[in-house]
């Protein structure tokens, strides 16, 4: 059999995706709205997105610096707090103008300060979400400091999320960027309420990219990255053809003197690069024809939205992807996120 030199997949989605705001959304964006047709924004600015009305202010920011020419649409979420009405809940819900809420625990991750410290304090919240069918996507980590790093999402699956489940059986729940086996298990044996979104960094890195050759800020984001067994059964996830997967990038720029700090911040810039990386992840499991479903099908499945009706097509050519990217106005730039193998698809 002759191996495949170009594939055609309906036009993907990013269901988790990190824009920011002023000078660094506008640099950032086009990399995601070249290619994707939609994607879950997150709401963790500075300060959060909490209400409908810093939602509708942050969609039209976006919308504002959209390229020309680009057809992409915003689905926006509103951050989760302890303080969070119920009846924001059911407006974003009822005007479409919200489609998640995301749930930060406080302290877990970049910008999560406003997060959620007592679940407990948000059971009205859960309920309201539930009763009118708003999904809850969470960042699923314990911060108690006793957990190693290493163990915080497979801990939080235990005492937090299997909770929440028991007592609100039919809110849609997004456990994303899941890094674990234990994640994956717990995600394939869920029910249809229950998605995961997996990145294209914790399918191409273990841990040990954290600290090859020395110490590593480019390889740090959260849930941190984890074991090569970890890695295997992300790929055995997502590869699987099980609908309970589906792509979230977690693309989450931070400027490059931001990383490399003495306390240097979580997350990587991936947007450039995430289809180079699926394709190589797919084709190497001998997966390729389960790309289009990872990328463009089970996402929409799952949010109850309509698949995108073009498509994309990709050949295998190594890409020409800059090494960072400047932000507009500023010295600064981001650096684009890339494993430690050469990639050898590009997007036609
Ligand atoms: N993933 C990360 O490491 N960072 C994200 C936040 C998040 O998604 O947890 C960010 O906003 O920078
Ligand atoms: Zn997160
Ligand atoms: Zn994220």
């Amino acid at each position: 059999m002759t191996a495949t030199d170009s594939i055609e997949i309906i036009r993907p989605d990013d269901w988790h995706l990190h824009l920011r705001d002023g000078a660094m959304l506008k640099s950032v964006l086009p990399a995601t709205s070249a290619v994707f047709a939609r994607a879950i924004i997150m709401p963790n600015l500075k300060p959060p997105v909490r209400t409908l009305a810093d939602l509708r202010a942050y969609r039209e920011r976006i919308l504002a610096v959209l390229p020309e020419g680009h057809d992409f649409t915003p689905l926006m979420t509103l951050y989760l707090t302890e303080g969070t009405d119920p009846e924001e809940i059911r407006e974003g819900k009822r005007s479409g103008e919200a489609t998640a809420v995301k749930l930060y625990p406080a302290g877990a991750t970049t910008n999560s300060d406003a997060g959620v410290s007592h679940i407990d304090r948000v059971s009205h919240v859960f309920e309201a979400m539930q009763e009118v069918d708003l999904p809850l996507l969470i960042h699923g980590e314990v911060t108690d400091p006793a957990v190693d790093i290493f163990d915080r999402e497979a801990v939080f699956i235990e005492r937090v999320l299997q909770p929440i489940r028991h007592r609100f059986p039919e809110l849609r729940i997004v456990m994303e960027h899941i890094t674990t086996k234990n994640a994956a298990d717990y995600v394939r044996a869920g029910d249809r309420f229950l998605g995961a979104t997996i990145t294209p960094h914790h399918l191409t890195v273990n841990r040990n990219a954290l600290f090859r050759g020395g110490i590593r800020p480019h390889m740090y984001c959260l849930p941190i990255v984890k074991r090569e067994e970890h890695r295997q059964a992300l790929v055995e996830a997502a590869t699987s053809g099980d609908n309970h997967f589906f792509l979230g990038t977690d693309s989450a720029p931070h400027r490059i003197h931001d990383k490399e700090a003495e306390c240097g911040c979580a997350g990587m810039f991936n947007a450039p690069t995430t289809l180079s990386c699926l394709a190589q992840v797919f084709e190497d499991a001998g997966a390729l024809d389960q790309l289009e479903a990872f990328t463009s099908r089970h996402g929409p499945a799952f949010y109850k939205l309509p698949v995108n009706t073009d498509s994309i097509r990709l050949k295998r050519e190594a890409p020409v992807v800059p090494d960072s990217l400047a932000i507009e106005g500023e010295e600064e730039s981001v650096k684009v996120f890339r494993p430690d193998v050469d990639l050898r698809w590009s997007i036609c």
